[in-house]
C-alpha cells in the first residue's frame, strides 16, 4: 500500500475513533483534535525520499561530544575530591589541625551525592515543562554556581560542603537530562552507543581529575586544589554554550506542538531531507509512543509505577539493581582510593589513583561491546562473581596481613592488583550495563518516573557509602571489603532469579516477558507469542491495577500503535542499539544504511 494511502487510512480511522470516543465519553487521544492535526502534519509529507541513510553524521558526533559532557562533569567531580583530601593545603585550610575527621570528610564528600539525588528527582518534571535544552543550560549554571561557592572560600570547610551540595544539584539534573536528550535526539541506529557514552564520559572525567590532581598536588599553596577546581568551570561552560547551538529534542517538540520543528530536527540528525522515509518512520514512532502513553485514560499516575502490570516487581528490581551497582563498592576506590593507598604506604598514592582511573576508563570501551554481545545476565553474573572474588582477597590481605603489620610491602602490592582487577570487572559489566538494563526494564508510559526512582536509589547508596566509609573503615578496617563482597555475591542471585535477558530483544518483547511471568533463568530461550502483549498496548483501569486489552475494552484498532502504518517494506532496519544493522526479516532490502 502506498504510504500516502496508509496515512489517509490512518486519518480516517482516527476520525472514526474520535467519534466513538466522544460517544462513549472515554478520554483518549482519539477525541483530541490536536492529535488529528499531528497526523495531518505527518500525512502532508507523503512525497517520500527513498535515499540511503548514513550510519553516522558529523552533527550526531558533535551532539554526542557536547551532551556527554554531562557525564564528564559527574566523573570529574567524583574524581577530584579524593585527591583534595590528601593535599596539604586543602587539609590545613579545611581540616582540623591539618587532618580531616570522619564527619568532616564524609560531609564534604557526601553532600554532592545528596544534591545529585535532589537534582535527579526534580529534573524530569521541569524538563517536561520547559524543554530539555533550557534545562541543560540551567543545570550547568547551577553547577557553576556550586563551584564558585567552593573556590571562593579560603578557610570555611562548610562553604566547600555547601558548594558541593549545589554543584551536586547540577550533576544530578544532568544525570537525567544527558541520557534523556541523547536517546530522544539520536538516530535510532546509534542510540544505544550514544547513551552508553554517558558512562564512558563519567569514567573519562574521573581519569582526567586524577591526572590534573597529580599535576598540581606538589604545588605549594591553594593552587594545589584551586587549579583542578577552576578547570571544573570549563566543562559546563562548553556544554552550556554548545547546547545553545543544538536543537531542542524532537520528542519534546512533538509533545509541545512544534511538529514541523521536530521533523526538521530528525531530518538533520539523520542527515536527510524532511520528506525522507526514515523521518516519516521516526515521526510515526513518536506519534505511536505519544498515543500509547496517553491511551487508557490520560497520563499515568506516579503510583502506577507500583500498581501497574508487573510494575511493583520491576520498580523494585530497578531500585535494587542500581543499589547493587553502588554496593559492589566501586566508589570505595573512586572516592577514597588516594587515602586507601596512602595507608598502604605508597610513596605517591596519586599515581595509583591514575592507574585505577585509567583501567576504569579503558575497560569501559570493551564494556560497550560486552553489553551488546554477551547478554546482560551472563555479563552481570560473571562480573558480580569476579568482583566478589576480588574484594574477598582485598579484604583478607588487608585485614590479616597489612593491618597486622605482616609483609606490608607484598600485602600492599597484592591489594593494588586486586583493586585493579576489581575495577576492570566493574567497568566492563556493572558500570555501564546497569544503566542499559534500567533503560530497558520499564514500559514507555512509566519509563521516566521509574528510571528517576532507580537513579535516586543509585545516588542514595552513593551518598551512604561515601559518607559512612570513613566510620566503617575506622571500626572494622579492611574487613569492610567483606560487606561489598557479600553484596556482589547476592547480586549474582538477584540477576539469576529476577532479571530477564533483554539483549537482542525489542523493548516491547521485554515488557511482554515480564507481564507473562517468563522465568528469568529461561528468558534467553523464550520465544515471543504471535500476538504481542505489552503494557503500552493495554488499556489500564485506574491505578493500573486491572488490564483490559484493547479488544476486551471494546477499542479494537483504537490504539495508536495499531493505526500507525507499518514501515515502508523495502526500508526496514532493526531497531538495534549497537552495531548490528541487519535488515528486517520480512523481505527487506539489505544495506539501506550506508556504513
Ligand atoms: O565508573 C565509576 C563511576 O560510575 C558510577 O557507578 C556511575 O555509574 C559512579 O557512581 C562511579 O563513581
Amino acid at each position: 500500500m502506498p504510504l500516502s494511502s496508509s496515512f489517509q487510512k490512518m486519518l480516517g480511522k482516527n476520525k472514526q475513533n474520535d467519534q466513538a470516543g466522544a460517544m462513549s465519553g472515554e478520554t483518549t487521544p482519539r477525541n483530541n483534535a490536536s492529535v488529528i492535526e499531528k497526523d495531518a502534519v505527518v500525512a502532508e509529507k507523503a512525497d517520500v525520499d527513498n535515499s540511503k541513510v548514513r550510519i553516522f553524521t558529523v552533527r550526531v558526533f558533535v551532539m554526542a561530544l557536547i551532551v556527554s559532557i554531562g557525564g564528564l562533569i559527574f566523573g570529574y567531580d567524583t574524581g577530584q575530591i579524593s585527591g583534595f583530601l590528601e593535599m596539604d593545603d586543602f587539609k590545613n585550610r579545611f581540616g582540623e589541625n591539618g587532618a580531616f575527621s570522619n564527619v568532616r570528610s564524609g560531609t564534604i564528600v557526601g553532600l554532592l551525592s545528596i544534591g545529585t539525588l535532589i537534582g535527579a528527582i526534580g529534573s524530569a518534571p521541569i524538563a517536561d515543562k520547559f524543554g530539555r535544552k533550557i534545562c541543560i543550560i540551567t543545570w550547568n549554571i547551577v553547577f557553576i554556581i556550586g563551584v564558585i561557592i567552593q573556590i571562593s572560600t579560603t578557610r570555611h570547610w562548610y562553604q566547600v560542603a555547601i558548594g558541593r551540595w549545589v554543584a551536586g544539584l547540577g550533576v544530578g539534573g544532568l544525570s537525567v537530562l544527558t541520557p534523556m536528550y541523547q536517546s530522544e535526539t539520536a538516530p535510532r541506529q546509534v542510540r544505544g552507543a550514544l547513551v552508553s557514552c554517558y558512562q564512558l564520559f563519567i569514567t573519562a572525567g574521573i581519569w582526567l581529575a586524577y591526572i590534573i590532581n597529580f599535576g598540581t598536588h606538589n604545588l605549594g599553596g591553594p593552587q594545589q586544589w584551586r587549579i583542578p577546581m577552576g578547570i571544573g568551570f570549563i566543562f559546563p561552560a562548553i556544554m552550556a554554550i554548545g547546547i545553545f547551538f543544538l536543537r531542542e529534542s524532537p520528542r519534546w517538540d512533538y509533545r509541545n506542538n512544534h511538529i514541523d520543528r521536530a521533523r526538521a530536527t530528525i531530518a538533520k540528525s539523520y542527515g536527510v531531507p524532511i520528506n525522507h522515509w526514515e523521518v516519516n518512520r521516526e515521526m510515526r514512532d513518536i506519534k505511536a509512543k505519544f498515543d500509547a502513553e496517553t491511551a487508557g485514560g490520560g497520563k499515568p499516575k506516579w503510583y502506577e509505577c507500583f500498581t501497574g502490570p508487573r510494575m511493583g516487581y520491576r520498580t523494585a528490581l530497578g531500585i535494587t539493581m542500581q543499589a547493587l551497582q553502588q554496593l559492589t563498592g566501586a566508589n570505595f576506590f573512586f572516592y577514597y582510593g588516594t587515602t586507601v593507598f596512602a595507608n598502604i604506604g605508597l610513596s605517591d598514592s596519586f599515581v595509583t589513583s591514575i592507574i585505577l582511573g585509567s583501567i576504569n576508563f579503558g575497560m569501559t570501551f570493551p564494556g560497550l561491546y560486552v553489553v551488546e554481545h554477551f547478554g546482560r545476565r551472563r555479563a552481570l553474573m560473571t562480573g558480580a562473581l569476579w568482583m566478589f572474588m576480588c574484594f574477598m582477597v582485598f579484604a583478607s590481605v588487608g585485614h590479616f596481613l597489612l593491618q597486622q603489620g605482616v609483609q606490608i610491602h607484598t600485602a600492599g602490592t597484592v591489594m593494588i592488583i586486586f583493586a585493579a582487577l576489581f575495577i576492570a570487572g566493574y567497568a566492563m559489566t556493572w558500570g555501564p550495563i546497569v544503566w542499559a538494563v534500567i533503560g530497558e526494564l520499564f514500559p514507555t508510559r512509566y519509563r521516566a518516573t521509574c528510571m528517576g526512582l532507580s537513579s535516586a536509589s543509585n545516588w542514595i547508596w552513593n551518598f551512604l557509602i561515601s559518607f559512612f566509609t570513613p566510620f566503617i573503615t575506622a571500626a572494622i578496617d579492611y574487613r569492610y571489603g567483606y560487606i561489598f563482597a557479600a553484596c556482589s555475591f547476592t547480586a549474582v542471585f538477584v540477576v539469576y532469579f529476577f532479571l530477564c535477558e533483554s539483549s537482542g530483544r525489542s523493548l516491547e518483547e521485554i515488557d511482554t516477558m515480564y507481564i507473562m511471568h517468563v522465568k528469568p533463568w529461561q528468558s534467553s530461550k523464550w520465544e515471543p507469542p504471535e500476538e504481542e502483549i505489552s503494557t503500552d498496548a493495554l488499556y489500564l483501569e485506574p491505578g493500573g491495577r486491572n488490564i483490559r486489552k484493547a479488544n476486551a475494552a471494546g477499542m479494537e484498532n483504537a490504539h495508536g500503535v495499531e493505526d500507525v502504518p507499518p514501515p515502508t517494506e523495502q526500508h526496514g532496519i532493526h531497531d538495534v542499539s549497537g552495531t548490528d544493522y541487519e535488515a528486517e526479516a520480512s523481505g527487506v532490502r539489505q544495506g539501506s544504511i550506508v556504513r
